[in-house]
């Protein structure tokens, strides 16, 4: 048998040498993947294995990206100008923040994975930034963006111009839906909380015919402990949690490297559960979340927090329910919900709406739930749901 080469390229999968394969030159596609094998010796019998590891490029720069896109929050969340906030037509804030996280996450996705079909449905665009009033908002994203890059300690990344920092967020306009590949990024949840000087994260999460395969939250602002009942006690603040499907949910501390697994917490008793909902009012009912929490005969006040870092702090057992009540005409969207709900399942929880469907991403933006969004443990889930069905009805009977 001769000597051989063989020459790989890999996208998401590690190839290694195993079975028979007797070609001087293969293509192997598989799921999207390419993988090309060349041999120096047409007649030298090849041995390859493809073993599949998906999505594993994908989370590393998923992790990257939503890093530095925390850091660049970080330094406006601590002096946050009033010219930093902005309001959509929608009335809902957006900041400089914002636009720089989204800008910075389309970038390094592109950068990082360059040859992936290349596909995000982002919450901003570039429309208001494209005015003349937007043009000084425009100047601050893109300095905001480049010292971050800069920051990196790396003289590999480009200056970026405007017209780039406004590309890179309108590579955000994807419709989604159920074929090929899409991530899906929220560069700010919980912009209200973000403003307030609370709680926010930076969400990003992957599709894959519809379904979530792959899921990064970083919450620059969520302890390492938030009233745990687990071993998370230090004073360190900042978080990323991920998750990638089928392989379990893990935490480091935000720009760590040290990693740990994590699982919902595994209480069966609703009296000794503790409950997360939204902060605002506005966005979650809180007389339902209420009325649900007396039926299940909850003792502890509910935990007010903004933004997925509710699904975060649930997928490592800080709490062990998330109640999410819209009032009446909203329609939830896919970044408020796809990195989160990876994040909590492959921790052992469920994520449904509030009649036990499961969350369906591959409709497009909308996520279409019956009334509202419930996430627990597999114990409680079926005493929470009698629950929210009798509050409901009460609620429908009361009008
Ligand atoms: N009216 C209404 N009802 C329900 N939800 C709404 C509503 N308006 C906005 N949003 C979305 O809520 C996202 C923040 O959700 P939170 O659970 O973090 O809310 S809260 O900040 O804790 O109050 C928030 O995310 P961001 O816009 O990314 O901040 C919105 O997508
Ligand atoms: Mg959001
Ligand atoms: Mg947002
Ligand atoms: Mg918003």
């Amino acid at each position: 048998m001769g000597t051989a080469t063989l020459w790989w390229r890999v996208r998401g999968i590690s190839v290694g040498v195993g079975s028979e394969l007797r070609l001087s030159e293969a293509r192997i596609r598989k799921r999207g993947i390419s993988v090309s094998t060349r041999s120096s010796c047409c007649s030298s019998p090849l041995t390859l294995i493809v073993s599949s590891m998906p999505y594993e490029k994908e989370l590393a720069a998923a992790k990257k990206a939503a890093t530095l896109a925390a850091r660049l929050c970080q330094k406006v969340q601590k002096a946050l100008l009033q010219s930093d906030v902005h309001s959509k037509s929608d009335k809902s804030p957006v900041t400089v923040a914002d636009y720089g996280s989204q800008a910075l996450v389309s970038f390094i996705l592109e950068r990082e994975l360059p040859s992936e079909p290349f596909s995000i449905v982002a919450e901003e665009d570039s429309g208001d930034l494209r005015k003349e009033s937007g043009q000084e908002t425009l100047k601050r994203i893109t300095e905001l963006v480049n010292d971050t890059l800069a920051s990196e300690g790396s003289d590999s990344f480009p200056s970026l111009t405007t017209e780039d920092v406004l590309a890179a967020i309108d590579n955000g306009k994807s419709e989604g839906g159920s074929v090929g590949q899409h991530w899906v990024l929220d560069p700010i949840d919980g912009t209200k909380g973000f403003v307030r000087g609370d709680q926010y994260a930076i969400a990003l999460g992957l599709l894959h015919e519809g379904k979530v395969v792959l899921g990064v939250l970083a919450c620059p602002n969520l302890p390492a402990s938030i009233g745990s009942n687990q071993q998370h006690s230090s004073n360190e603040v900042g978080c990323l949690f991920f998750a990638k499907v089928g392989d379990g949910t893990y935490m480091q501390a935000l720009g760590g490297s040290t990693q740990t697994r994590v699982h919902v917490c595994d209480i069966d008793n609703p009296e000794q559960a503790s409950l997360f909902e939204s902060f605002e009012a506005a966005h979650s009912s809180h007389d339902l979340s209420s009325s649900i929490a007396k039926k299940l005969g909850v003792k502890a006040p509910p935990v007010r927090i903004d933004s997925q870092a509710k699904y975060g702090a649930l997928s490592r057992g800080d709490g062990a329910i998330y109640l999410r009540f819209p009032h009446k005409g909203y329609r939830e969207k896919i970044w408020d919900h796809a990195a989160g709900s990876i994040v909590v399942t492959e921790a052992g929880g469920i994520v449904t709406d509030a009649a036990g469907n499961p969350l369906d991403f591959s409709k497009g933006k909308f996520l279409d739930v019956d009334s509202g969004i419930i996430v627990t443990n597999q114990k409680l889930m079926p005493s929470l749901l009698r629950a929210v069905k009798e509050a409901l009805n009460e609620k429908a009977s009361s009008l």
